[in-house]
């Protein structure tokens, strides 16, 4: 289902595209940065960045946006949004800002216009927490972390 989402583009961000749905299946729209031309970021080895993207948004009541890492990034250079996925709370009007770090073994230089993250827009479910002695039991219990097997190596 597509719904609504209305945006705000703030002065630094004027020029830039709007973000959009790349393919007619995709989940996530990519985030633009919207540092200045004369102000590329440079990420060094293990730096982070908050990168602008100049757009505000108006969430409805029951939605998030994620930020989430663009997986060629990673890929490629080892770049990737360092508090994946970050969220944009319904209630939130300032500006969207990704949160990049470089994981890479090179310098990562972030031009205005690279397209560095995407945006999944999803609702959210609130709950209201009801206290109690003793939670109801399972057959798992408490058992996790690996305990159904170890992980295989697919390498
Ligand atoms: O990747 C992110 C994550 C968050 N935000 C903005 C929108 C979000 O609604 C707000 C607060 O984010 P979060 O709840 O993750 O931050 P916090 O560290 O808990 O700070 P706060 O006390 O301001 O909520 O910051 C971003 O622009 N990008």
């Amino acid at each position: 289902m597509t719904h609504l989402l209305r945006i705000q583009r703030l002065s630094h961000a004027e020029g830039l595209p709007l973000p959009r749905y790349e393919t007619a299946g995709a989940a996530g729209m990519d985030l633009i940065a919207a540092n200045a031309d004369d102000a590329p970021v440079v990420l060094a080895p293990s730096q982070r960045a908050l990168v602008p993207t100049g757009l505000v948004l108006q969430l409805e009541p029951g939605f998030e946006a994620q930020v989430r890492p663009r997986s060629g990034l990673a890929l490629k250079h080892g770049v990737t949004v360092l508090n994946a996925p970050g969220t944009i709370d319904a209630d939130y009007r300032g500006e969207v800002q990704v949160l990049l770090v470089n994981l890479g073994q090179e310098p990562f230089t972030i031009t205005r216009g690279l397209r560095i993250a995407q945006m999944v827009v999803a609702p959210v479910t609130t709950v209201t927490l009801v206290e109690v002695a003793n939670v109801d039991e399972t057959a798992r219990a408490a058992a996790g972390f690996g305990s159904t097997g170890m992980v295989r190596n697919l390498g």
